[in-house]
């Protein structure tokens, strides 16, 4: 890796050669160019490309050694810990994936300075409350977590901290080594009997909950969202908060930080707390108010504190609450276990690897998580929904403006055994992308529809018959659009499309009000003609004089000798002297070339 920086002025742009990245074969992979304007309010506008086949993960905390050869089979890795917020932005510009641990603020600012590279955030544990997902939302950035191997490790340290903080561990061990012997001061409480509530039922807190019974303890839990039946499994019970509050010895936090847990231990929850409650939290500290859990120490409300985690990390050295005698800290130690580390290596790695491969990952923060089976079943479904959006806005007359778009799908399965939210983005992705520059995947499709002001309805029709394929048709209907091909418009106004899957590919079964039959591949001319013979000749003829290959051609119509629509399949894009050719044909009344 070497890094350059070379200062070339020009009249109106000041350019900076801000990095270049070199492959371990010390061929250039990737450079980027930092622009500054002066006429803009950013900074600098980063343009950047990538030369390397191989994508580049930047690794910006320690990650164990397992995951970190995960990674290099597939990618470039770049392990660069400890960067400064800006040299981050700056490196972003040239990488695929950032993996990141509790310690680096993934803000707006990297998404921007991505320069729409970045494709996925892998955070090596669970907590995302230090990755601005809005913001990797509205840059079609996946998020992903490794949201299991470290539950134990976290749940051991939350055990670790309890016992030592009701024995004064951490003091007396502090003390003994300073040459005292104070047994009278560090006379410790027992746990046995004594009640805990444990506020976050989930992965931690109840692995937590199960051992404090192994010691002894009554343990109830406080969890808007858990089920009972996990609790009672375990022998706990679930109450409401003022009951976890008013009844607890000892407090253990597990929840995530959101804005309805930041502070939820204030002044006015510390007062309502038994007096001589003893405090513990490996979750985040931004759930507790720390001047008020100092008040309500030096209050003797709060008879000693535990902590793992701090609103700002690592607390100032003169913080009081880090320095007050009844309080026992550590570093953020939670996952850290060389057991964990490997495990959480390796959970992220994969689904970093499978994510820039461009697979749904199961634990995707920011997008469905679509189960593998279930992927599997409905693929070419999402194959066809992405065309079928794609051939219904090319069918819109130029400034129309789409608006509102309404999906039916027809299934003979149950409402709630069809996931629609991968089709759906699927054909919002066919419906922007050509008609703007814009990117869309799974992770921003619906954020991108509603900026762009376009609503899309969904509507099911359950048909009978076997549930055993899960769609039996896709319609994609345009409302309050003129068309340039005035057939697709259907007999209630709107332009209308719709697709089946047929053997596994998908088709194109229906234009407007004509039935077609036309395998969705290549690209697609549609023609309205006077139904009468040779006109299959006529076209293919033309086409074939171009040395275009037609792979697929079927005429719906009316009725015999009326209006037909002819649906033709390319595999090469015609020129437009030959489209020409078939505009001109007598019977042709209108005709229009679609990419798919
Ligand atoms: N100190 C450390 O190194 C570690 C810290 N953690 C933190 O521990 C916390 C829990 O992690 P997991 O158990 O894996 O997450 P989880 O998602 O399995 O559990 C969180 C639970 O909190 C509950 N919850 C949400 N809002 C709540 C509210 N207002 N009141 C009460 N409960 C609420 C949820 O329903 C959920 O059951 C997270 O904050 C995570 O970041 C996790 C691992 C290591
Ligand atoms: O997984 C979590 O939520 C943690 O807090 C662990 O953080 P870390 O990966 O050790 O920086």
């Amino acid at each position: 890796m070497a890094t350059s920086a070379t200062n070339l002025s020009t009249q109106s742009l000041n350019r900076r050669l801000s990095s270049l990245s070199i492959s371990s074969n010390n061929k250039l992979s990737a450079f980027s160019l930092a622009v500054s304007h002066p006429s803009r309010k950013s900074r600098f506008i980063v343009l950047s490309a990538n030369l390397d086949p191989k994508p580049t993960v930047l690794v910006a905390e320690k990650l164990g050694e397992a995951g970190l050869e995960l990674l290099k089979e597939f990618a470039n890795v770049d392990c660069s810990y400890n960067l400064s917020p800006e040299e981050l932005c700056t490196k972003i510009s040239l990488c695929d994936a950032l993996i990141v641990r509790s310690g680096t603020k993934v803000n707006r600012e990297v998404f921007e300075s991505s320069g729409g590279r970045l494709k996925v955030v892998g955070r090596a544990g669970v907590g995302i409350d230090n990755v601005d997902l809005a913001a990797a939302t509205e840059h079609g950035c996946l998020v992903v977590n490794a949201p299991t191997a470290n539950t134990v490790a976290a749940a051991e340290h939350g055990i670790a901290l309890l016992a030592a903080m009701a024995r004064n561990v951490a003091q007396a061990d502090a003390s003994v080594k300073a040459g005292k012997w104070q047994r009278n001061k560090y006379v410790g409480v027992s746990l046995v009997g004594k009640t805990l509530a444990v506020m976050g039922f989930g992965k931690v807190g109840s692995e937590v909950a199960r051992r404090a019974k192994g010691l002894g303890m009554h343990v109830i839990a406080h969890d808007p969202y858990a089920p009972a039946d996990r609790a009672r499994a375990i022998g706990v019970d679930l109450v409401s908060f003022e009951e976890a509050l008013a009844n607890a010895d000892f407090i253990s936090l597990h929840m995530p930080l959101t804005p309805t847990t930041s502070k939820m231990l204030n002044d006015e929850t510390f007062a309502k707390m038994k007096k001589g409650v003893r405090i513990v939290n490996v979750a985040r500290g931004g759930v507790i108010d720390e001047e008020a859990l100092v008040k309500a120490i030096d209050a003797g409300i709060v008879a000693q504190a535990a902590l793992d985690v701090f609103a700002e990390e690592p607390p100032s050295k003169d913080s009081k609450l880090v320095q007050h005698e009844k309080v026992t800290v550590t570093p953020h130690l939670g996952a850290s276990t060389v057991e964990a580390q490997e495990g959480v290596a390796i959970e992220i790695a994969e689904a970093v690897v499978g994510a820039l491969k461009g697979e749904l990952a199961a634990t995707a923060v920011n997008a469905p998580m679509v189960p593998a089976e279930v992927l599997t079943e409905l693929k070419p479904y999402v194959v066809l929904a992405e065309k079928l959006g794609r051939l219904a806005v090319q069918l819109v007359a130029g400034g129309s403006g789409v608006k509102s778009v309404k999906v039916a799908y027809g299934s003979a399965r149950a409402p709630d055994d069809l996931d629609t939210r991968l089709l759906r983005a699927m054909i919002t992705k066919g419906l922007i992308e050509p008609i703007s520059s814009v990117f869309v995947n799974l992770v921003n499709a619906d954020f991108t529809a509603k900026q762009r002001g376009l609503r899309i309805t969904e509507e099911r029709t359950t048909l009978d018959g076997s549930p055993e394929s899960p769609l039996d048709f896709i319609q994609v209907q345009i409302s309050n659009v003129e068309s340039k091909f005035a057939s697709a418009i259907s007999d209630t106004g709107e332009i209308k499309v719709e697709g089946r899957v047929k053997d596994g590919v998908p088709h194109l079964t229906k234009v407007g009000s004509f039935e077609v039959d036309v395998s969705l591949e290549g690209s697609i001319i549609l023609c309205r003609q006077v139904d009468q013979p040779g006109m299959i000749g006529k076209v293919g003829s033309i086409l074939g004089e171009e040395n275009v290959n037609v792979s697929f051609m079927s005429v719906g119509r009316i009725a015999p000798r009326k209006q037909a629509v002819m649906a033709i399949g390319v595999d090469e894009q015609p020129k437009r002297e030959t489209l020409k050719k078939i505009g001109d044909i007598p019977a042709i009344e209108e005709f229009v070339f679609l990419k798919l």
